[in-house]
């Protein structure tokens, strides 16, 4: 499926976009491990999460549609079955990184691959701490790359982790392991990233604390099953954020959006680069803070990010790189070599295709260097099989002159199901085309 984008005058309405992909996967994988039920409303059924569920089932947990979401049978810590056949983790990396976790706490034998993307992602990461932790792990190119194959051990030893990398998904994958490890498991990181599961794992009852950047959980202590409410997804609201503050005239409210400190590096570098966000109606859905947000466009002006910010920003750097190139001024974007291992290249695909629209960026070994233009023309571009790519270059193909087509945009489903039905909402006209 293609998606073709017509310039665009002004986004205007209220809406609100799909549950967070992060706390979907947190709550399914976390309430299966649970006593007990776990109600998740607001469930995200992306493509992604849509994989959790999947292995999920053939694990043996009980999960059923709700009217609201999804509702998860908890088979407790040790609970899990050995499934009949290989788990597919399609296009998700949390689902592989936090389930290997989980997996690696279980006393049976269990293979986990996924599509093309995934298999060629780094998995050497996670599954070097689990390994110290008891569990047995092969794979591909020396165990770093799926297929893999795990042998758990419901009797993990506990450790202490510095985590060469500030990745959520392994010091989730390290927790998850940790809550069938008697004793404390500790893990530290370079830089603070997403806390969803410390905060969800805190509110099924864990023993975990937060100490700066050390996480602390003892082990072997029973979860109980809740209900869930699951805030909207704010790198989803990032494509609305961004369009809305680059296009004219446009006044936009995103309702529920999730405000975790921890993924606020959006609001924080849009707000810098001048664009007028008003954070109102904070609230909080167990334990995660929610709001509203009303954007208005503004003219921005370029920045640097770097950093500490990164991991807060990581999935929102291709739409920001569209933001850097309709502002005025230069944006360097440092420390971003993450994004290489995403579900492509994510510095050199956003370069090339953007590139493609004339915008003027240059690609570094860890970033990217961005000279505002504000004009771009409309193009034929590429997705790259890359939902973050395809909605990037949608809101690039809204500001731009003339008509833009985004080809294979099917992956736009991984986590933002209704994508191009919400811009429409709101003024913009996006056609699909098969
Ligand atoms: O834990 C998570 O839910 C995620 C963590 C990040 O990946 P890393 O842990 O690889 O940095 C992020 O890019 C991904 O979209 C979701
Ligand atoms: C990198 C992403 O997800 P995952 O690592 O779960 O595939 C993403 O959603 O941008």
């Amino acid at each position: 499926m293609n998606l073709r984008v017509l310039p665009c005058r002004g986004l205007t309405g209220t809406c609100k976009v799909p549950g967070d992909k992060s706390i979907s996967h947190r709550a399914a994988i976390i309430g299966a491990l649970a006593e007990g039920t776990t109600e998740i409303d607001n469930y995200l059924f992306g493509a992604d999460c849509l994989s959790t569920l999947r292995c999920l089932e053939s694990l043996g947990v009980q999960v059923t549609c709700t009217e609201n979401g999804v509702r998860v049978k908890g088979c407790g810590l040790k609970g899990l079955k050995e499934p009949e056949d290989i788990l597919d983790a399609g296009n998700s990396g949390t689902t592989m990184r936090l389930l290997l976790g989980a997996l690696s706490g279980q006393d049976f034998f269990a293979v986990l691959t996924g599509d093309r993307s995934l298999r060629g992602r780094p998995m050497g990461r996670v599954v070097k701490p689990l390994v110290m932790m008891g569990a047995e792990i092969h794979g591909r190119a020396g165990d770093t790359r799926a297929p893999l194959a795990v042998k758990g051990c419901s009797s993990l030893k506990p450790i202490a982790y510095n985590l060469p990398v500030a990745s959520a998904q392994v010091k989730s994958a390290i927790l998850l392991a940790g809550l069938n490890a008697p004793g404390t498991t500790c893990v530290i990181q370079p830089q603070k990233s997403r806390d969803h599961t410390e905060r969800m794992l805190k509110s099924f009852g864990a023993l975990i604390e937060v100490d700066g950047l050390a996480v602390r959980l003892q082990g072997g202590q029973p979860l109980q099953g809740r209900r869930i409410r699951v805030p909207g997804d704010i790198s989803a609201a990032a494509f609305v954020i961004v369009a809305a503050s680059i296009l004219p005239d446009c006044e936009v409210v995103i309702e529920d959006v999730g405000i975790n400190p921890t993924r606020i590096g959006i609001l924080e570098v849009m707000e810098r680069m001048g664009a007028q966000i008003e954070v109102t109606n904070r609230r909080d859905w167990n334990g995660e803070p929610v709001a509203d947000l009303r954007v208005r466009s503004h003219g921005l002006c370029g920045t640097i990010i770097e950093g500490a910010l990164l991991p807060r920003v990581i999935d929102e750097i291709p739409v920001l790189a569209v933001a850097a190139a309709a502002a005025e001024g230069k944006t360097e974007i440092r420390n971003a070599e993450e994004l290489r291992f995403k579900e492509t290249d994510r510095l050199q695909a956003i370069a090339r295709e953007l590139g493609k629209m004339g915008a003027c960026l240059e690609e570094r070994p860890d970033g990217l260097v961005i000279e505002g233009k504000g004009a771009l023309k409309g193009a034929r571009v590429h997705s790259w099989g890359d939902h973050r790519i395809a909605m990037a270059l949608a809101v690039a193909g809204l500001l731009a002159g003339g008509e833009t087509t985004i080809e294979d945009c099917d992956c736009v489903d991984v986590s933002f199901p209704g994508f191009a039905t919400l811009l429409r909402s709101l003024g913009a006209v996006v056609e699909t085309e098969s």
